[in-house]
This record gives C-alpha cells, sequence and structure tokens, in this order.
C-alpha cells in the first residue's frame, strides 16, 4: 500500500516558507494559494465525505484560513457544513477568506462531533505543545468521527521532527504544495494516514526526497560474474547472519557472492563461494583481491578482540564497504575517527540503538541528526526503522514511511546489509536507496509473518518491477 507520494521533494517548514515567498515575490497573491491549497483539500473532502454533514475545524493562522475556503466550497458544492473556529486573524488572507465564509460558525467547544472532520487548526506554524481547549476539542472530535481529513498536517505535531505535541491521528492528509518531514517520521507519520501530495503550484526544490522505485537495468549480454560485482560478506562469530547476508547479495543482483570465515559456507546455495579465514591476517590477504566490488563486515560479527581486528581490517581497505551490525556496536562514538578517513563508499546502516551508540544524541529529530551524522563521518547512513532517513555526505537525503511493520523480525537486517553491498558494487550514488528499497518491496510482497530468509526468496520479484 502506497502511503506517501513516492519521489516528491521534502521540505521542511522553513523552506516552505521560503518556497511560499518566492511565489509572492513572482507575483502569486497569498490568497491565491490559499484558494489553490483549499481547493484541492475540498475536492479530497468531497470525495471522502460521500454526502456526510462535515465539521471544518478552522485555527487562527493560515491552515484556518485554508479550511475557510474548504467549508465554503463544501457549502456550494451542496454539502451540509459547519465551521468551528479557534480565533481567527482579521486581516491578511486567511481574514479575508474567514470573512468570505458565510456559513454556521460555533467555538470549539461548543461544536457537536460530525461524521467527517476536516482538521484546519495547525499546520507548519505548529511552534509549541497543543493545550486546553484546542487540544481537548481537538481529540473529542477527531475521535467521534467516521473520517479525518488533515489539511497539510494533523494538527499537534511538529512539522520537521514528527514530535507528538499533543495531535490527533487523521484518517488521510493533503500535504500541500510538498511533503514535509512529519510525514516521513514517526510519530507524526503513523498519524497522517494516507497522504496526498497536493500540487498547488510552489515549486519545492529539495535535496530531501521520498523513496520512490529504482530504474535497474539488466545485466549487458557481455557481463560477467565479476563485472556484475564481486562482494565479499565477512563472517564472524554468528555465520548464520552473514549467511543471510552473502544470499541477499546474491539475489540482490551481486555476480559473485565470497563468504569470509570460519564457518565453512553452512548449507547455504551452492553459488555461495566461500573462503576460510582464520585471521584478521588472512582476511587482509583475501582483501589483496581487486576483483572486490564490495565488503560487507557486521552481521553476526561478534564483539570479541578477533572481531575487532577483523574490522580494523575491513575499514582500511580501499573497497566500498558497508558496515551493519555488530561492527557499528565495535566502532560506537569511535566511528567518526575511524571511518571518515575512508576514501572509497562507506555505508553504515544502524537501527536506532547502533545510532544512538555511535553519534550524540543531540536535540534534533531522526532527520537532522542522521543529516548531520553523515556530513561529519563522510559516510552514507541509512538510519533504520518504520521511518528509515538515508543521508549522504554531500547533502543528499531520501525518506521511506512505507516498510512493513512484519520486517521487525530476526535477520531482515543482515538481508538489508547485503542488498546494500549487491547495489553498491555498481559503484552507483543511489545504491543505498535502491537496497532499501528493494528491501521494502520484497517485504510487501512476502505478506504476513514471513521470516528473513522468506525476505530473500522476494528480492528477485521487487528487482523484477524495476527492470
Ligand atoms: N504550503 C503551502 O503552499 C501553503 C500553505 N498554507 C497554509 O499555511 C499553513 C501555515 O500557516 P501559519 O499561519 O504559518 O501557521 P499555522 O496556521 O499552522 O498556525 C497558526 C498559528 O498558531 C499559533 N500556534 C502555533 N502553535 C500553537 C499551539 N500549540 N497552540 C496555539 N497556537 C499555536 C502560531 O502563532 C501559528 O502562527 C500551512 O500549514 C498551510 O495549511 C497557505 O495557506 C497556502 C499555501
Ligand atoms: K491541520
Amino acid at each position: 500500500m502506497i502511503r506517501v507520494p513516492r519521489g516528491t521533494p521534502v521540505l521542511t517548514a522553513e523552506q516552505m516558507r521560503a518556497a511560499e515567498q518566492a511565489c509572492f515575490d513572482a507575483g502569486v497573491s497569498q490568497e491565491e494559494l490559499m484558494e489553490r491549497a483549499g481547493t484541492a483539500v475540498a475536492r479530497e473532502a468531497a470525495r471522502f465525505a460521500f454526502g456526510r454533514p462535515v465539521l471544518v475545524l478552522a485555527g487562527p493562522g493560515n491552515n484556518g484560513g485554508d479550511a475557510y475556503v474548504v467549508a465554503r466550497l463544501l457549502r456550494q458544492w451542496g454539502h451540509d457544513v459547519i465551521v468551528a473556529a479557534l480565533g481567527g486573524k482579521e486581516a491578511g488572507a486567511a481574514g479575508m477568506m474567514r470573512s468570505r465564509w458565510d456559513g454556521e460558525t460555533v467555538t470549539l467547544d461548543d461544536a457537536e462531533p460530525r461524521p467527517v472532520l476536516v482538521d484546519g487548526l495547525f499546520g507548519t506554524g505548529m511552534s509549541r505543545a497543543l493545550e486546553g481547549e484546542a487540544r481537548k476539542a481537538l481529540h473529542r472530535l477527531s475521535q467521534a468521527a467516521a473520517f479525518v481529513l488533515a489539511i497539510d498536517l494533523p494538527s499537534g505535531f511538529a512539522t520537521d521532527s514528527g514530535e507528538d505535541l499533543g495531535g490527533a491521528p487523521a484518517t488521510a492528509t493533503v500535504a500541500l504544495g510538498a511533503l514535509k518531514p512529519a510525514h516521513l517520521l514517526m510519530p507524526a507519520l503513523e498519524r497522517c494516514g494516507t497522504v496526498l501530495h497536493a500540487d498547488i503550484g510552489i515549486p519545492g526544490e529539495s535535496d530531501i526526497c521520498s523513496l520512490s522505485r529504482p530504474h535497474l537495468v539488466a545485466p549487458a549480454r557481455d557481463s560477467h560474474k565479476y563485472s556484475r560485482g564481486l562482494v565479499l560478506v565477512v563472517e564472524g562469530e554468528m555465520p548464520g547472519a552473514a549467511r543471510l547476508s552473502a544470499r541477499a547479495a546474491l539475489h540482490g543482483g551481486a555476480g559473485y557472492v565470497m563468504l569470509a570465515g570460519q564457518g565453512g559456507g553452512g548449507n547455504g546455495p551452492d553459488a555461495l563461494v566461500h573462503r576460510s579465514v582464520e585471521s584478521a591476517d588472512d582476511l587482509q590477504h583475501l582483501l589483496g583481491d581487486d576483483r572486490i566490488s564490495a565488503v560487507v563486515i557486521g552481521p553476526g560479527l561478534g564483539r570479541g578482540e578477533r572481531s575487532q581486528a577483523l574490522l580494523g581490517v575491513a575499514i582500511a581497505c580501499e573497497h566500498r564497504l558497508v558496515i551493519d551490525g555488530d561492527a557499528l556496536t565495535l566502532l560506537g562514538r569511535d566511528a567518526e575517527r575511524r571511518i571518515s578517513g575512508r576514501t572509497a563508499e562507506t555505508v553504515l546502516t544502524p537501527h536506532e540503538g547502533e545510532f544512538g551508540r555511535m553519534f550524540d544524541d543531540g536535540d534534533g529529530g531522526k532527520l537532522d541528526r542522521t543529516v548531520s551524522a553523515a556530513r561529519r563521518i563522510c559516510a552514507t547512513i541509512v538510519h533504520k526503522g518504520p521511518d528509515t532517513v538515508i543521508a549522504h555526505p554531500d547533502g543528499r537525503v531520501v525518506m521511506s514511511g512505507d516498510s512493513s511493520p512484519w520486517l521487525s523480525t530476526a535477520g531482515t537486517g543482515d538481508v538489508l546489509a547485503g542488498l546494500c553491498g549487491a547495489r553498491m558494487a555498481k559503484g552507483n550514488a543511489h545504491a543505498a536507496a535502491e537496497a532499501v528499497w528493494l528491501h521494502t518491496r520484497a517485504a510487501a510482497l512476502a505478506g504476513p509473518a514471513f521470516c528473513a530468509d522468506d525476505l530473500i526468496g522476494r528480492i528477485p520479484d521487487a528487482i523484477g518491477e524495476c527492470v
């Protein structure tokens, strides 16, 4: 189920205001923008209302201004609409839209619940916790509604971090002009419901965009296993995890996958080549093979001295490197010092706990913290979770908010690490986003209650949708 529009620019509140200002400077009035915003939302409200009575919440700012446009248009189209207002601007576009509403208006306190609620209390201007009458009424009215449509954002969530400031959930949200980080970050991500993007003529340029299906190309006719990429996966104390990564790399498009360690390869596919590595010196020797395209270390690595020594050799090598799992824990707060000097492309794939152990928490949201860490460490960070943030050192960011909750099972992180290795093997700058998309899509195809081995089996189908 596509919850968020794919490949769509994501703008922060400040970037949004700058984009709106650029429109005003180009001669588009705030009233015109508000009319476009309100029309886009009214069309969706009419679609979902099915003729049921509508209650429109109008806040004190421009989100409220949009709400008055929605109410006026729905009434013109024959819908039964009442506005519940919280204060309200006299001046400006919002004041004008408020004055053009000639239907019934009640206070939030007096508002009776109705089946369809349009939430125009607060949007990107949310600056502090929602309290008092506004919070009480919003929760009372949204809980009683059968369908809640939020204008731009569900009221009560911080635009740039997705933090819950006392907000209430929506069934669907119409994102105006561009997506905002809150549409793709927990907990707001879960409260937006289905996000619809309304292009209202605000050109939104951004380094941040939502994840989209990659365009992959089938191997050229003269390809061979080395030209498609040799991925070496380092085995550690738990060889099964490395085997999951290695199998994921094989199905993820690598031409040749080598499993290097003491595990003997287990009963993995015969296509998986096992090379015995006892010591760090053995690994160092193996990494001297310049046919290697990418190295994956961390899944099941363990945290003992031998693991630390293997990690040291992998970091020092000249190959593209994926660092996951135990290797991230071994790096800890030393990550920046040990990784930032690498010349070859490096991708770290931490979950929230591993990220917190490597980087100071800082007070920003997940997006800010990941972007800042990627810049500092000069590596790509795939900050995993239901809201995955992929931050590149050059400032490019891809956000994904559509992953299956069934991914919360052992080994799926190992699979993603192997997929990253396979996609990096071709040396493209979008490898991490490709891997995350394939991982997310394979999970959707695997349906409910899959295990990591099932997930691997679905990767070719996901690739099939991209070539
Ligand atoms: N993106 C677009 O293309 C357009 C967006 N529009 C709409 O404008 C809002 C943003 O409007 P703004 O006036 O900046 O802020 P809000 O309406 O979200 O908030 C109103 C006002 O409320 C005050 N406030 C903030 N937090 C609280 C709180 N916790 N309790 C009480 N009051 C609070 C604060 O002073 C805010 O200024 C955007 O979301 C769109 O809906 C344009 O209308 C059209 C183009
Ligand atoms: K809103």
